[in-house]
């Protein structure tokens, strides 16, 4: 039996959770904006955060910003399937999306932090790819925050302060890569994610398809 392209195993998978955690400036968001324009396959989970939006950033769309109460809220009805204190707010990743996307065999990116990343395991594990990003040097991190120009002098030292922190879990992830060159950095990623899609364990139909090709003697 020949199967049409729509019905080919390899077209229907399980969906990936990838999550990119880097220290605060090591371009998170610019590699994860990239990806979502390579790939229109990818889904971004847009997480909730108590933090003030900053200028440029939309509600919706960068976050959904949210009031302590709200975000209290959101705990009590078990609507997260992780959340954070970072930086002095409350940082969550909203459940339905995720379950929704998950169903549809479909690929959601997460742009968290490694107390996040490391809630999702317990549930998520089969579905989960973890990269890392690394700055170049401590001083190419400090230049990319500053250049950034979002945040004061005062945050940019306490996320100068808290890099080390979270670069010490940089060894929870299955992958880590150093953002030297945006482009460079998105063709890893997109290394990463095609090989992990063709991973054997997320192709269910892969066991019935090989039985009709082989025949019911073997
Ligand atoms: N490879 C790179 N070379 C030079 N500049 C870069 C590179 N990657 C990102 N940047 C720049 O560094 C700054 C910080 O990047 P970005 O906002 O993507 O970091 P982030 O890890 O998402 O930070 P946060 O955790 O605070 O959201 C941005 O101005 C971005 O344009
Ligand atoms: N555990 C979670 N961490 C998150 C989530 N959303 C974002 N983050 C991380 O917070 C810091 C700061 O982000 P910023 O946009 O305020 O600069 C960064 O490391 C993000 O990865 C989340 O839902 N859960």
């Amino acid at each position: 039996m020949e199967l049409d392209d729509a019905d080919h195993p390899t077209r229907r998978r399980r969906g990936l959770l990838i999550v990119l955690s880097s220290p605060s400036g090591a371009g998170k968001t610019t590699i994860s904006r990239m990806l979502m324009e390579s790939d229109r396959d990818i889904t971004m989970s847009i997480s909730a955060t108590t933090r003030p939006k900053r200028p440029g950033e939309t509600d919706d769309v960068d976050y959904h910003f949210v009031d302590d109460a709200e975000f209290d809220r959101m705990i009590r009805d078990n609507e997260f399937v992780e959340w954070a204190h970072v930086f002095g707010y409350r940082y969550g990743t909203p459940k339905a999306p995720v379950k929704r996307a998950l169903r549809r065999g479909r690929d959601i990116l997460f742009d968290i932090d490694w107390q996040g990343a490391r809630q999702l395991v317990p549930d998520f594990k089969e579905h989960l790819v973890t990269i890392f990003l690394l700055p170049p040097s401590m001083e190419e991190l400090e230049r990319r925050l500053r250049a950034r120009g979002t945040d004061s002098d005062e945050v940019i030292v306490d996320r100068m302060r808290r890099a080390t922190d979270e670069i010490n879990h940089w060894a929870e992830y299955e992958y880590v890569l150093v953002n030297r060159d945006t482009d460079e950095c998105l063709t890893q990623v997109r290394s990463i994610v095609e090989a992990e899609r063709l991973r054997q364990a997320r192709h269910a139909e892969l066991d019935p398809f090989v039985r009709q090709l082989i025949g019911p003697a073997h």
